[in-house]
């Protein structure tokens, strides 16, 4: 469709039908929907996999979920999942094809991208990641002195550092203990310093992954990792090869920096960067947990996508959160989404959505080029919940905001915990199911005064809950069940940025701050006058100079 004949998305009648139905709601009580429809909380569930999606606490009625569905239908939402999968250069202004879903497609799948199949090119890559996992993990690759690696460090940043930065928090129980994985991204030289610092160059690898080769904080960082084992080491340049690996797209660009492409890891233009942890830029997670476990999590991604792929609207999860999401922000003006993991090991799953979801959705533009005049993607955070209960989740609570929230939880502990531990993890549970139903329902002002509470205290005491989460359920935190929940969120955020009509996948919002940060640099180091830099920088940089004793 072109832009001509696209209706803005809030002229669309599924839109006005939406808005006059939020109307007609009004102040629609969780409680009252419950109370009306007992089976609510097993009927408004759904299952994919392994996880258990629980969103009967949701401020909506089986009218909301399928206004809700015939937007999803009015602005095709399908046509483009199915443009998506069919490898068609959906991320129209950088004119790519979108294709993760082929990094984890079985060997057999063909995927075509200009006239040719990328599978057994995803699947010869992956053979080699696993042949060096291998190599690495039972010590028959050594550095440079002949020692065995037991140090990975990953320098990287955005999408080539948070995902497998948070898969390998994740998945921490699944790795071998003896290896020491660590994740540098700032250009902060701390970042680095800190990483390195308690290491023996000798038996440190590092795998510097980027996308493009050319981001200015990995390419410093790569550079000075180069000069510590260099130095470190006593070696000349011939130490690089048993100590650095690469991971990109940019062939060139790595042999320019001096890594053989032999140890190089490739991926393809068609894979964002933040939707690339289960490409060649997992190498460090699959060192950590073995090629098996790998292959287990891109199975759990692919479960995902095949359900995505199939489900009618009415089961299909992804649909289901991306729409929910649209409900809250387009029609309650809901500014933010909490993600509130109740596991220790999600501790950077949300760090890493805040790039899947943020820098996917925030956009103003839409694919035609033309101003929104709607809201899009939301800003996205949180925090292990647990710790975010004694933080804020008073706001949550009692604050004046709406804030719909995603609870993941899961019923068994994965780690070889001493009993002791093990009994902690109802305790943890409690807490998880404890919030969803006190933001739910609350507590009246009569329930509190039933507690014999000084009447002045009432409405401090009172909550008026009302606050809308889903419950994302599963067994155990697995690889598979890792891969799962990612994919699901990949989803979700497609299914937002097509009902939004925007492009998901570029993100031209970032480049700005690279090309100032490149022409005020000089002026930092070399006092270097700068062009049209505008009265607040000039003091600023005046004053770091000074502060700087330059
Ligand atoms: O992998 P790289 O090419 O080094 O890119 C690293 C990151 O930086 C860019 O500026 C983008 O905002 C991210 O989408 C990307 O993940």
């Amino acid at each position: 469709m072109n832009a001509e004949s696209r209706a803005r998305l809030n002229q669309t009648p599924e839109w006005t039908a939406l808005a006059a139905h939020r109307e007609q709601l009004g102040e629609v009580r969780l409680c009252d929907l419950f109370a009306a429809d007992p089976a609510r909380g097993t009927a408004y569930t759904l299952q994919v996999g392994d996880l258990h999606i629980d969103y009967s606490k949701h401020l909506v009625t089986a009218e909301t979920l399928t206004l809700l569905r015939d937007l999803a239908a009015a602005t095709d939402v399908f046509g483009l999942r199915d443009a998506m999968f069919r490898g068609e250069k959906i991320n129209t202004t950088e004119d790519r094809a979108v294709l993760h879903t082929a990094l984890r497609a079985p060997r057999d799948a063909v995927i075509m991208v200009d006239g040719e199949n990328v599978v057994p090119a995803v699947h010869a890559v992956l053979d080699k990641m696993s042949a060096f996992s291998e190599r690495i993990r039972s010590g028959e690759w050594t550095g440079h002195t002949g020692k065995r690696i037991k140090n990975i460090v990953n320098i990287g940043i955005g999408g080539s550092d948070l995902g497998p930065a948070m898969a390998y928090e994740a998945l921490r129980s699944f790795t071998d203990r003896d290896l020491t994985v660590r994740f540098v991204s700032n250009v902060d030289g701390a970042d680095l310093h800190e990483a390195v610092r308690d290491l023996d160059a000798a038996e440190t690898l590092f795998i510097i992954a980027s996308k493009t080769f050319t981001t200015i904080e990995t390419i410093t960082n790569a550079t000075s990792a180069r000069d510590w084992l260099l130095t470190e080491l006593k070696a000349g340049q011939d130490a690089v090869a048993q100590h650095f690996v690469a991971l990109s797209t940019n062939a060139e660009k790595v042999s320019e920096f001096g890594i053989d492409t032999a140890n190089m890891f490739e991926f393809w233009d068609w894979v964002g960067g933040r939707y690339s942890y289960d490409s060649a830029i997992g190498l460090s997670l699959m060192i950590a947990i073995g090629p098996d476990r790998f292959r287990e999590m891109l199975d759990g991604f692919h479960l995902v996508d095949k359900h995505f792929r199939a489900a009618p609207p009415e089961s299909n999860v992804p649909l289901l959160m991306g729409l929910l999401g649209v409900w809250y922000g387009n029609f309650h003006d809901a500014q933010s989404h909490a993600v509130l993991p109740y596991s220790h090991y999600l501790s950077k799953f949300t760090a890493y959505l805040q790039q899947l979801d943020m820098e996917s959705n925030g956009k103003y533009v839409d694919r035609d080029g033309r101003e929104v005049d709607w809201q899009t993607g939301p800003v996205v955070w949180g925090t292990p919940g647990t710790n975010g209960q004694h933080a804020y989740y008073q706001l949550i609570h009692q604050g004046t905001k709406l804030i719909p929230a995603d609870f993941i939880g899961f019923a068994e502990p994965v780690a070889d915990l001493a009993p002791g531990l093990v009994a902690q993890h109802d305790l943890l549970m409690a807490n998880f199911f404890a919030q969803t139903q006190a933001l739910a329902f609350g507590k009246t002002p009569d329930e509190v005064r039933a507690e014999g509470v000084a009447e002045e205290l009432v409405p401090h005491k009172t909550f008026k809950g009302n606050h809308p989460t889903t419950t994302i359920l599963a067994k155990e935190l697995t690889p598979s069940v890792l891969g799962q929940l990612i994919a699901l969120y990949e989803h979700k955020v497609f299914v937002q940025g097509a009902v939004w009509n925007i492009d998901s996948f570029d993100q031209w919002g970032v480049e700005l701050g690279k090309v100032l940060a490149k022409r005020v640099e000089p002026a930092l180091t070399e006092g270097a006058e700068v062009p049209d830099l505008d009265g607040s920088t000039t003091a600023l940089v005046a004053k770091y100079r000074d502060l700087r004793g330059r």
